[in-house]
């Protein structure tokens, strides 16, 4: 059986690899990202490699301070030259679906921001078409009504995202996410614009023409796609 945690770390070394000397850095979230912050912090200590970051959820926030990685705040950056950061599911064209982690909103907005984004992932990532994994949308409470309305109209199956004790899971900036069960999304280009027309949802977790790298872990390497 393939061994998806090798992989993952296999893309991540790649990637923390490709950071420079002086660079602003994006910081991605979840499991696969976490592995590139402890390698980049790793060479910071080791080759002092040098650079300051910004974080995509609190989470990684914590992770970074606690390895002693700067921090700034997004707020007031307005160019990123780097972002590393993993995916839900990524097709040839390297348009992705992100947000199983609820990070979406920020992670979006790092992504629109940098130079260049690099994507990395197992070799359970990359699919022909997207949409089996469910598109998270997140959207704030004073619309969880409405949009959900909305959204029950495109017709695919949609369920509130909630935590283990069955409260609603809240992100990083207090909102909520709908995760919508499309199986299989032909255009995301035309879903994107629909979704970003819905007044009150803050992201949705289709990245598109914002990814340039996608890193995947293979059993024995990495394969590495680039968008130009
Ligand atoms: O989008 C994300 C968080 O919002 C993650 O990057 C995505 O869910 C992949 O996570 P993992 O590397 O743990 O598989």
């Amino acid at each position: 059986m393939a061994d998806l945690e090798a992989q993952k770390q296999r893309a991540a070394l790649r990637a923390a690899a490709e950071v420079a000397d002086g660079m602003l850095l994006g910081l991605g979230t979840g499991s696969t990202a976490t592995y590139a912050i402890r390698e980049i912090a790793r060479r910071m200590r080791e080759e002092g490699l040098r650079l300051t970051a910004i974080a995509t959820s609190s989470a990684t926030g914590a992770l970074a301070v606690s390895l002693g990685i700067p921090l700034r705040s997004m707020g007031e950056i307005d160019q990123l030259d780097l972002v590393i950061d993993g995916a839900d599911e990524i097709d040839p064209a390297l348009r992705a679906i992100k947000g199983g982690g609820g990070a979406l909103f920020r992670e979006k907005i790092a992504a629109a921001a940098a130079v260049r984004m690099i994507v990395i992932g197992d070799s359970s990532k990359p699919v022909e078409t997207l949409g089996r994994f469910k598109l998270p949308v997140e959207v704030h409470p004073f619309a969880l009504r409405s949009v959900q309305h909305q959204l029950e109209a495109l017709g695919a199956p949609i369920a509130l995202r909630s935590r283990a004790d069955g409260a609603p899971f809240a992100t990083d900036q207090q909102a909520n996410i709908f995760d919508v069960a499309f199986d299989r999304i032909d255009d995301a280009g035309a879903l994107a614009r629909m979704l970003e027309a819905m007044p009150g949802v803050l992201a949705h977790g289709l990245f598109i023409d914002l990814v340039d790298t996608a890193i995947i872990g293979t059993e024995d390497g990495v394969s590495i796609t680039n968008r130009h």
